[in-house]
């Protein structure tokens, strides 16, 4: 992964909205995240199409399944050509080795194979839902260490959790392995349905490798500007 991406959720309704956000921006290669929401709807011409304007696309469609079914169906979408993607760590150690060799066997020959990191505990869990709901009885951020260790041994590239845990991570299990952070607020707006929030600034004080930033960029009254503005606060004074 390039230096410290932020990448932008292209959380909209289908590729009319897609297109009309990313105009103001033609010209910069941007890294933008495809979701369940815009896959669903407009399947694998998304990829192509952001592709096809230069930018770098994670897609974020968080498999979950029995190890065959994860296998069959990473090898699909390592064809589209896409960056980064991901898959539940809850699936276990031998989906997450599956959704790797899937990866392999489908990517497009002079590609390398998109990268591969594993959702945690989801930013909008709390530790107390996460004990009553899922019936962990560790700290979500031993759950959280315990979901990455198991993420590397299987093979996988980095994690997705929130900036509360990810310098724990990157202290266990080396600086090599990636660390992909959303729930990031400026501290000002709403956190919606987001949990566990860290501003830029923190995220990168701690070290983390990639920022996931949607509704405050694509509902800003003027995303450009606010790309901007969230870009210098992740990057600081390299910016
Ligand atoms: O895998 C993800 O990207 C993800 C994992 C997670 O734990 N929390 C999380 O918010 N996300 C995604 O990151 C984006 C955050 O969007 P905002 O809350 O609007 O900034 C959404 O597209 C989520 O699907």
């Amino acid at each position: 992964m390039e230096e410290n991406p932020l990448i932008i959720a292209l959380d909209f309704k289908g590729m009319d909205e897609v297109e009309a956000f990313l105009e103001p921006f033609r010209g910069q290669n941007l890294f933008v995240k495809v979701g369940m929401e815009l896959f669903y709807k407009e399947g694998p011409n998304t990829v192509y199409r952001l592709k096809e304007l230069g930018h770098r696309v994670f897609l974020d469609l968080k498999l979950h399944d029995i190890p065959n079914t994860v296998m069959r169906a990473m090898k699909s979408l390592a064809g589209l050509g896409c960056d980064l993607v991901t898959v539940h760590a809850a699936g276990g150690r031998a989906m997450m080795e599956a959704a790797l060799e899937g990866l392999e066997a489908g990517v497009p020959s002079g590609l390398s194979r998109p990268s591969c990191v594993a959702v945690t505990q989801l930013t909008s869990t709390e530790e107390a839902h996460m004990k009553t709901e899922q019936l962990i009885s560790v700290s979500l951020r031993e759950s959280v260490y315990h979901y990455a260790s198991l993420a590397k041994i299987s093979g996988l590239d980095g994690v997705v959790c929130s900036a509360w845990e990810a310098s724990g991570i990157i202290q266990r299990l080396g600086n090599g392995f990636l660390t992909v952070t959303p729930g990031i607020r400026m501290g000002t707006e709403d956190h919606q349905d987001q949990k566990r929030v860290a501003t830029p600034e923190m995220a990168r004080e701690l070290g983390i490798h990639a920022i996931v930033v949607g509704r405050p960029i694509i509902r800003a009254a003027n995303p450009v500007e606010a790309y901007g503005t969230w870009m210098k606060s992740w990057r600081g004074a390299s910016q």
